[in-house]
């Protein structure tokens, strides 16, 4: 039914010869090739994403140089509403990507945080125009920096504190204000700090192939509001349509109308000013395949950069920032310098499980053209594939790093230490086990490896989120790599894509859940939204006891509020059956299995509770498994720590788990709900690993024997026959083993295959 076609690779972009070892380990010489399709009629007039993306960015710059020559003698450089790139006029000089500038080759993910920096001192701006050599309009930007540092402020408190400062100086009045500007002038207010973990869903339009299906949009959103409603259309065996209704609530919602720019400034604007304060911020964007997430992130880093470059000339001028970009994917658990023609990548841990990823270049960057020409090289090379969903889909984690490091005492000659870093993430997307079958091999194996980094991102953030002591950042080469961005002063920020057609709707659903999973376990919430994510998943929960929560399918529930009734197109009546959300000051409404819990007799349930443990202790998730769970109890099953020598005890290993596996047949999806399973399955695929290993090792052994006994065999005078016959005899014995090796590692095949499913199926 799809095609599933994976387009021949293109030679990479940036010149130079070499590289390559990274297309020739994901097979085929590679995947990567240009984006070639768009749904959408803007875009399909752009052959590919790097010139769609241009396209945007020009007509961006267009827009923004209109503006400027609007705003005329303005004394700001960035328009607010087009933050993508700076007006032509105040561009700075050109990078010279000259390898002279690139760093050692070696970014050390965890070097800083050990020897923290001195504050930087505040340095006055000037406040002439013509001091301000590079970007002569910000002249009046001292203004706007009234403070030497923005610690424990965050932007979306600036609005008062702009006033206040208006008052006091005058100087902006009449002026646009960007929110940049407002956030420069802010001292963090210690109350409302920039959130730790923050979630925005944003949904797409339709595309053309989409409307022209006839698709429906199903998703709603309210104005002005955080709240989103999916209107799920479900089929009775009378065949009556009936609808179910979907409600979330998250830190932002955006519809189909809201721009790149206004993506920005709700998700990554607000966490720039924070690398200056040696905080390591994260922002990605999950969802399923075609849903938005490269068309999301694409622009952001750019923006972002421009930010940065912005403050480090002016905020922070001459106190020795310097700024550093990589880029690099995560395709297939390998990882590939995508600013270095997929030159392939190894990661490393030193003695203080500090990560390091060896080879990795950083370029020092020191104007927002050459960092646009770095992310479009690398945009070019990233691997992708053609899957059902989308005709040209990121089949690999890209993660793009913007570095601010600082020389000891601000002077170039000395080498920088690494201050903050905000990494950007663009998620292969995420599929159903289901909507795989009709790909081709390769392309199930890369959504299997995705799915099982994409659990195990989740995973991580959980565990971080609910305090764990042991975070399992060893689920995924994603979040090994990640792993500082989230240990420490870090912020993340979610963005979650979402495609409004009907047809999608279940994968909507899921990546909502997924994203309330992050959201819901989030200290920081408030009850409103703890209750209103935790209620809206509940719906599927058709069993519980809460009035509220029940279909009302009735014939007088036309005249409840919240429902209705009209004909479907088989001329059946169709009934709306909808989430009546109760007062938001209440607390959460308990699942069937927590209100089970609370028939029992748990009445220090809400107290003790609050959305987070269920009542046996397992951190139970209604929403990601909203079926079978509730039917079975589940027991948690305890990581078993082995002490593995010898192959046999490794085989005597992985069979115990396959038994034990075996015995849970049918509960074991279920199973996969806590940090302690996914350990468990991580766990057994390194044992069936390194078994896999010690098995090539030992035929290797045997080789080596039998060459050894030719060898002797060969010496003058030396009687063949008894040679021959050992060696026969040998082999013989050996021939039995290899056998069984063979036996075995098709076994260990099967059990792979078999966890690569239940990832799969886990997450939806
Ligand atoms: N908000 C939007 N407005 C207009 N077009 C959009 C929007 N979001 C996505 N698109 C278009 O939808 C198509 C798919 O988007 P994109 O490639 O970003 O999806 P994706 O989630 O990255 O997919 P995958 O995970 O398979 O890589 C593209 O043609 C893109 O231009």
């Amino acid at each position: 039914m799809n095609a599933v076609g994976r387009q021949s690779g293109r030679p990479p972009i940036g010149g130079g010869g070499g590289g390559g070892g990274g297309a020739s380990a994901v097979g085929g010489g590679g995947v990567h090739h240009q984006r070639q399709y768009s749904d959408y009629s803007l875009d399909s007039s752009s052959s590919s994403g790097s010139s769609k993306w241009l396209h945007q960015l020009y007509s961006s710059q267009l827009q923004q140089q209109q503006q400027q020559q609007e705003y005329g003698r303005m004394n700001i450089n960035r328009v607010q509403n087009h933050p993508s790139t700076p007006p032509l006029g105040s561009r700075q000089q050109r990078d010279s990507l000259s390898p002279s500038e690139l760093s050692p080759g070696i970014l050390d993910l965890h070097s800083f945080d050990t020897d923290l920096l001195p504050l930087h001192q505040h340095h006055r701006l000037h406040h002439n125009n013509n001091t301000n050599d590079d970007m002569p309009g910000l002249a009046s930007l001292d203004n706007a920096f009234p403070f030497s540092h923005v610690r424990g402020r965050s932007f979306d408190d600036s609005e008062s504190y702009l006033s206040s400062t208006n008052k006091q100086t005058n100087r902006n009045v009449g002026l646009p204000e960007t929110s940049l500007s407002r956030s420069f002038s802010v001292e963090k207010d210690k109350t409302n700090p920039v959130a730790k973990i923050k979630v925005v869903v944003r949904k797409r339009p339709l595309n053309r192939k989409e409307t022209s299906k006839k698709e429906e949009d199903i998703v709603s959103i309210e104005p002005n509001s955080s709240c989103l409603t999916v209107h799920e259309t479900k089929l009775k065996v009378d065949l009556t349509e009936y609808e179910e209704r979907h409600e979330f609530v998250f830190d932002a919602v955006l519809d189909e109308d809201v721009s790149n720019d206004e993506v920005y400034r709700e998700t990554v604007e607000p966490i720039v000013p924070t690398i200056f304060q040696r905080t390591k911020a994260t922002c990605f964007a999950y969802g399923q395949t075609g849903s938005g997430k490269t068309y999301t992130m694409q622009p952001l880093p750019l923006t972002a950069s421009q930010d940065i470059l912005t403050m480090m000339n002016y905020k922070y001028r001459n106190q020795g920032f310097q700024l550093f970009v990589s880029f690099f994917e995560i395709y297939g658990g390998k990882l590939y310098d995508l600013l270095n023609e997929r030159s392939k990548l190894c990661m490393r841990e030193d003695g203080k499980q500090q990560v390091c990823i060896v080879g990795l270049q950083e370029y020092r960057v020191s104007s927002v053209d050459s960092i646009k020409e770095l992310i479009e090289r690398g945009n070019a090379t990233r691997s992708t594939g053609t899957t059902g969903a989308n005709e040209e889909s990121s089949r690999s984690h890209a993660i793009l790093q913007l570095v601010i490091k600082r020389s000891v005492d601000g002077s170039e000659s000395k080498p920088a230490r690494v201050i903050g870093k905000l990494s950007f993430i663009d998620l292969a997307g995420s599929e159903r086990g289901a909507d795989t079958t009709d790909n081709d091999k390769q392309t199930r194996i890369e959504g299997a490896e995705i799915n099982k980094s994409l659990l195990a991102l989740k995973e991580c953030i959980r565990a971080l989120d609910s305090d764990q002591g042991h975070i399992p950042f060893r689920g995924s080469k994603l979040t090994e790599v990640l792993r500082d961005s989230f240990v420490g002063d870090s912020r993340t920020v979610m963005i979650s894509c979402i495609s409004p057609n009907s047809g999608s709707c279940e994968h909507t659903l899921n990546t909502l859940r997924y994203a309330d999973r992050v959201k819901s376990l989030s200290k920081g919430n408030n009850s409103k939204k703890e209750f209103s994510t935790a209620s809206s998943n509940l719906l599927e929960s058709t069993t519980s006891p809460l009035s509220s929560m029940l279909p009302i399918t009735s014939n007088f529930g036309s005249s409840l509020a919240g429902t209705g009734s009209e004909a479907n197109r088989f001329g059946l009546s169709k009934q709306i059956q909808i989430e009546v959300s109760p007062s938001f000051n209440m607390d959460r409404v308990a699942s069937r299995r927590e209100s089970d819990s609370l028939c029992n007799g748990d009445v220090d349930y809400f107290k003790n509770h609050r959305g987070k443990v269920c009542p046996t202790g397992e951190d139970f998730d209604s929403s990601e498994y909203p079926y079978e769970q509730e039917k079975r109890p589940w027991k948690p099953v305890k990581p078993e720590t082995y002490t593995l020598s010898t192959v046999d005890d490794k085989m005597k290993c992985s069979d115990v788990m396959m038994r034990r596996k075996d015995m849970s047949s049918g509960v074991e999806i279920n199973g996969l709900r806590t940090e302690d399973d996914l350990n468990v399955l991580l766990q057994e695929e390194e044992d069936l690993v390194t078994a896999h290993r010690m098995q090539v090792e030992e035929t290797i052994d045997i080789v080596k024997e039998e060459m050894k006994i030719l060898a002797e065999a060969d010496q003058p005078g030396n009687h063949l026959d008894k040679y021959i016959n050992k060696l026969n005899s040998i082999l013989s014995q050996k021939a039995v083993g290899i056998l069984n090796l063979q036996a075995r590692l098709a076994h260990f095949q099967r059990r792979l295959n078999e966890n690569n499913v239940l990832v799969s199926s886990a997450l939806g």
